[in-house]
């Protein structure tokens, strides 16, 4: 089975949920735009419910040190990094030690390939849609790229699908592109950031029927 992670966690009762419905991975966001923000200290007592196996994820976008410092003394054990400057993902894995995902904006087949060298370092390149010009937000925008392209220009390494997944079309996204985990926030929502058990469970049904 496709493993999945449920991103943009917020409270004890989501985080319970997450673990129950079979989530490899849960996510937590330090980006303040984010309605799915939390600081350090409110995400340390949630961080602390997710059970050992289960990965604790943060969410980053071009962080300072400091706060990278705080989500590892949160107890994070993976660093999910957004826009994060040419070379500065390489300096971030031996600095901090702990594995690091890189995620990209993907709309054409150039984003695919600049991605994949960008990625080097990284344990998981995480593919999601190109945020528009005038998104207060690089992901969680519920905006899927053609899948088609990953098609033509397929990374040769192991990489993660995002962006606009939800119960409606993750089954068809596993089968069509076969990637090493589905990453889903707003798709498992009833609202801005308010994440839904029922959709959760169906979202982690629909995984396990792909
Ligand atoms: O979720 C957010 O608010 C967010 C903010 C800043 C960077 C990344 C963010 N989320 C990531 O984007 C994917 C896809 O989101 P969606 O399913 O399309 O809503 C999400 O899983 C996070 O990895």
């Amino acid at each position: 089975m496709t493993s999945f992670k449920i991103c943009g966690v917020k409270t004890p009762e989501v985080v319970h949920a997450a673990v129950a419905s079979g989530a490899a991975h849960i996510g937590f966001n330090f980006f303040p735009p984010s309605p799915r923000f939390l600081s350090p200290a409110d995400a340390a007592p949630l961080i602390a419910l997710v059970p050992a196996g289960v990965g604790r994820v943060a969410v980053l976008v071009d962080p300072d040190d400091d706060l990278v410092a705080a989500v590892i003394a949160a107890g994070i054990d993976i660093l999910q990094f957004h826009n994060v400057p040419p070379g500065r993902l390489a300096a971030l894995a031996q600095r901090h030690g702990r594995p690091v995902w890189l995620a990209a904006g993907v709309k054409t087949r150039a984003d695919i390939e600049a991605a994949t060298k960008a990625a080097g370092p990284a344990d998981l390149l995480l593919l999601d849609a190109k945020a528009p010009n005038d998104a207060p937000l690089p992901g969680g925008n519920g905006l899927a790229f053609d899948w088609r392209l990953l098609a033509e220009t397929r990374p040769q390494r192991r990489f993660g699908l995002a962006g606009g997944l939800g119960i409606h079309n993750v089954a068809d996204a596993i089968r069509q592109v076969a990637p090493a985990l589905v990453d889903v926030a707003s798709g498992v929502e009833e609202g801005a950031g308010v994440k839904s058990v029922e959709k959760i469970m169906a979202f982690a049904s629909a995984v396990r029927d792909a």
